[in-house]
């Protein structure tokens, strides 16, 4: 990896962005065309301050600049308006919780992400895995971005749940996460906050699925403590979890808000990526066979296992690269909680900062040629071409994506048991370009598996 040049002798280049309008600033912009925006911004500056509205917002765009952001927590805490929107849906759980709370939080649900847990969740990940490679039928084509989705909603429902009430459960997580999560973006994007009490279908159906989704998770909950059983599984952890400063466990409530969150951050993301590693692959032939033939040499038709993940280099390098190219947490915020100097640049209290991996992996200093779809820029002996912190797909610092090993495990293991046995051919005449959702999807992938 390169090295950091000293940042106290650095020249920040501080600037304003361009086109702002009275009033509403940057927000047309910023709503209209996101990834195209703020992908301009790197060339005005390293800190680019632009407008939403009529407050002041700023988007580092130098890796030194994010990395000092992310990890100094309790200075640029999780905060401003789209958290507080978040709260009504996802209670108090990691994603939405204050600094100081955070800490004890993330202290009580990371054994639940231990290695040792994360081998278990695998074979319910292998399973359903092979199981949806088992569902498609050649030539017949299927919207992939669905079948991912499916899939990471069973195999995180699954994780989470292992009894009885599974199969239930993951029916009804498949059937009202997404309009949740569709719902939850529609309310973080609405500045006035007027769309969320307009009587339209759209709302009643988000709260119909709330709804459900609360009474499914009060229920289970319920019915782990009442048998107080370890089964294994993510919730068990979750129950079983004591702090270590006070031994103290979690509270029924506090259990069901980081279910709902490890709900809403683990499906979509893992199925977004996964989605635009297979369109990358259809369009990338070399990549492909190269895929190809390192599953067949390490599975010899085989279901992939975890043990097999470490052997499955190229595949996970192919991964790593389209998390690079498509982060599907393109843009996530902090605000400040106390007056601070970034770049040289004094901030106020309550200054709003956004953080862009997919700005950040698109800057050609830090990664050269950044439009082309290269898994082999992560090869050891090339690694030094990549920036230090400059990668930020999942995060860094003490709010770092907890889900990290468990979503490149799950997605190592889905693409090798698929390419093992299927070739994902693209639909002729289908357009796809990224659409910046709640992540950064392709919308609807139409696309035939041809035996191999
Ligand atoms: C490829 C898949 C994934 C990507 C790209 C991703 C990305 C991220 C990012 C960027 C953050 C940090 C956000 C911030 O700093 O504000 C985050 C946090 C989080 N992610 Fe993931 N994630 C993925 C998979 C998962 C999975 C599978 C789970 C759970 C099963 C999960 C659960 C979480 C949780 C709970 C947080 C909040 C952590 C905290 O604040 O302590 N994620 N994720």
């Amino acid at each position: 990896m390169k090295t950091d040049s000293d940042p106290t002798r650095r020249s920040w280049r501080i600037a304003k962005a361009p086109g702002g309008l009275p009033l509403v600033g940057h927000a047309l912009q910023l709503a209209r065309r996101p990834l195209e925006f703020l992908s301009s911004l790197p060339g005005a500056g390293d800190l680019v301050e632009l407008r939403l509205g009529t407050k002041a917002t700023y988007l580092p765009c130098h890796p030194e600049l994010v990395q000092q952001v992310l990890r100094s927590a309790r200075v640029y805490d999780t905060g401003g308006p789209v958290k507080e929107k978040a709260r009504p849906i996802l209670g108090n759980g990691l994603i939405t919780s204050d600094w100081a709370d955070h800490r004890r939080q993330r202290r009580m649900v990371q054994p639940a992400f231990h290695t040792a847990r994360i081998a278990t969740y695998a074979v319910v990940m292998q399973e359903e895995c092979a199981a949806q490679a088992e569902t498609w039928r050649a030539g017949r084509p299927l919207d992939v971005a669905d079948a991912m989705q499916a899939l990471t909603a069973r195999v995180t429902a699954r994780a989470l749940f292992s009894t009885e009430m599974a199969p239930h459960s993951v029916a009804e997580i498949q059937r009202s996460l997404p309009v949740m999560v569709r719902g939850a973006f529609r309310r973080a994007m609405d500045p006035t906050g007027l769309v969320a009490r307009l009587p339209l279908a759209a709302n009643r159906e988000f709260a119909a699925a709330l709804a459900r989704l609360h009474r499914l998770i009060d229920a289970i909950v319920g019915d782990y403590r009442h048998s107080g059983e370890d089964r294994g599984d993510l919730l068990s952890a979750l129950l079983a979890a004591r702090d270590e400063e006070d031994g103290g466990a979690m509270t029924d409530q506090e259990v069901h808000d980081q279910v709902m969150t490890l709900l809403l951050a683990g499906v979509e993301t893992t199925a977004s990526a996964l989605t635009w590693a297979w369109h990358l692959l259809a369009t990338h032939p070399e990549a492909e066979a190269r895929l190809h033939a390192e599953v067949d040499e390490v599975l010899g038709g085989r279901v992939p296992e975890y043990a097999d993940v470490p052997r499955l280099v190229h595949t996970q390098r192919i991964f790593t690269e389209t998390l690079r190219l498509y982060p599907p947490a393109w843009m996530y915020t902090r605000t400040t909680t106390e007056p601070t100097e970034l770049a040289g640049h004094r901030l106020p209290t309550g200054a709003d900062l956004l953080i862009s991996p997919y700005v950040i992996h698109r800057i050609p200093e830090f990664f050269p040629r950044p439009e082309v779809f290269d898994p082999d820029r992560w090869l050891p002996e090339r690694a030094g071409e990549v920036a230090r912190g400059s990668y930020l797909p999942f995060g860094a610092g003490s709010r770092k994506c907890i889900g990290d090993v468990f979503g490149m495990t799950e997605a190592t293991l889905a693409l090798a048991a698929i390419a093992s046995r299927w070739r994902l051919r693209p639909v002729p005449g289908t357009t796809v370009a990224p659409r910046a959702e709640m992540s950064l999807t392709a919308g609807r992938l139409p696309m035939v598996p041809e035996p191999r």
